[in-house]
C-alpha cells in the first residue's frame, strides 16, 4: 500500500471517531463557525509576492522538519512578514499537527488560514470552519469528481475558499468545476515523493485562467518563484523552507523583501 494510501485509511478511522465525540450541532454552535472567512485567493490576485507559508512539524518525507516552534509565534511572524495566507497541517499522526494548531494560529492573526487535511468527509468541512479556516484544501488523488463537487458546494455555502490540488493531467480534468477558487499543483508526488517544479510548468497550460494557480512544494528559493510565474501562478506554497530554520518569520521576511 502506498504512503496516501495509508493515510486515508487511518483517516477514516479518525473521522469515525471524532464524529462520535463531538456532533455536528456542536461544531456548528461554535463561535467561530458565523465568523466572516477572508478570501485567500483574492488575496493572492492582489498580492505582488503570492507567498502561502506553512505551519509544518514533520511530514512523511522528511520526518522531523522542527518540533520546537510555537505555532501563534509562527503565525506572527508570517503574518507580520506579509504572506498573503497560512496553511495549518491538522493531521497528527503523519504531520504531527492538530486543530488546536489551527484554533491557536486563528486566535494569533487575521490573515487568511487554509486547513491543510486530507479530506474526505464533509464533517471535516465542518470542522474547518468552526476551528477558524477561511480555505479548505482537497485533493484530488483522493476523490471523485462526485466528491469534489459535493464538498467545494458546501465549503462555497460556508463562506470558505477552495483550494483543489493535483498532480497530473487526470486529476485536472477530473475537476475543473466552479465551484473551486485555486487549483494548486504540487509539485511533490504524495505516492513517491519525488518532487519536480516541472510538474507545475506542463500543467500550468491546461489551467483555465478563471482560476487562481498556485505551485505547491518544494519551493526553496527567490529564483523557483521567477521560474513559475511566467508559467500563470499567482501563489506559491512553502513549507519545509521556512520551518526547518529557528524563525520561520524572519526566513519569510528575506524572501518577500527579495522578491518586492
Ligand atoms: O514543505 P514544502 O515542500 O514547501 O511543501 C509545502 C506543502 O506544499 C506540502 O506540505 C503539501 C502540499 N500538499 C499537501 C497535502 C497534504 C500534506 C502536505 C502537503
Amino acid at each position: 500500500m502506498n504512503i496516501l494510501d495509508k493515510i486515508v485509511k487511518d483517516k477514516r478511522i479518525e473521522v469515525n471517531l471524532r464524529k462520535g465525540l463531538i456532533p455536528l450541532s456542536q461544531l456548528e454552535a461554535s463561535v467561530l463557525f458565523d465568523r466572516d472567512s477572508v478570501s485567500l485567493a483574492h488575496a493572492l490576485r492582489n498580492s505582488r509576492t503570492g507567498i502561502i507559508a506553512e505551519h509544518k512539524r514533520r511530514s512523511p518525507s522528511k520526518s522531523v522538519i522542527n518540533q520546537d516552534l510555537n505555532v501563534q509565534d509562527v503565525a506572527k511572524g508570517y503574518e507580520q512578514a506579509g504572506v498573503c495566507g497560512m496553511s495549518v497541517l491538522t493531521d497528527g499522526k503523519y504531520f504531527g499537527g492538530s486543530l488546536d494548531d489551527l484554533l491557536l494560529a486563528r486566535a494569533a492573526v487575521k490573515m487568511p488560514l487554509l486547513r491543510k487535511e486530507f479530506i474526505i468527509d464533509t464533517y471535516q468541512i465542518i470542522e474547518a470552519k468552526a476551528y477558524g479556516a477561511d480555505v479548505i484544501l482537497l485533493i484530488a488523488a483522493i476523490l471523485s469528481k462526485a466528491e469534489i463537487k459535493r464538498f467545494s458546494e458546501l465549503a462555497k455555502s460556508l463562506g470558505l475558499d477552495v483550494l483543489l490540488e493535483v498532480h497530473n493531467e487526470e486529476e485536472l480534468h477530473k475537476s475543473i468545476m466552479p465551484s473551486l477558487d485555486m487549483l494548486g499543483v504540487n509539485n511533490r508526488n504524495l505516492k513517491t515523493f519525488e518532487v519536480s517544479l516541472e510538474t507545475s510548468k506542463e500543467l500550468s497550460e491546461i489551467i483555465p485562467d478563471d482560476f487562481v494557480k498556485v505551485s505547491e512544494s518544494g519551493i526553496s528559493s527567490i529564483e523557483a518563484i521567477k521560474e513559475l510565474r511566467p508559467y500563470g501562478y499567482q501563489g506559491f506554497l512553502i513549507g519545509e523552507n521556512f520551518m526547518k530554520t529557528g524563525n520561520p518569520g524572519t526566513g519569510a521576511t528575506e524572501f518577500i523583501n527579495a522578491l518586492n
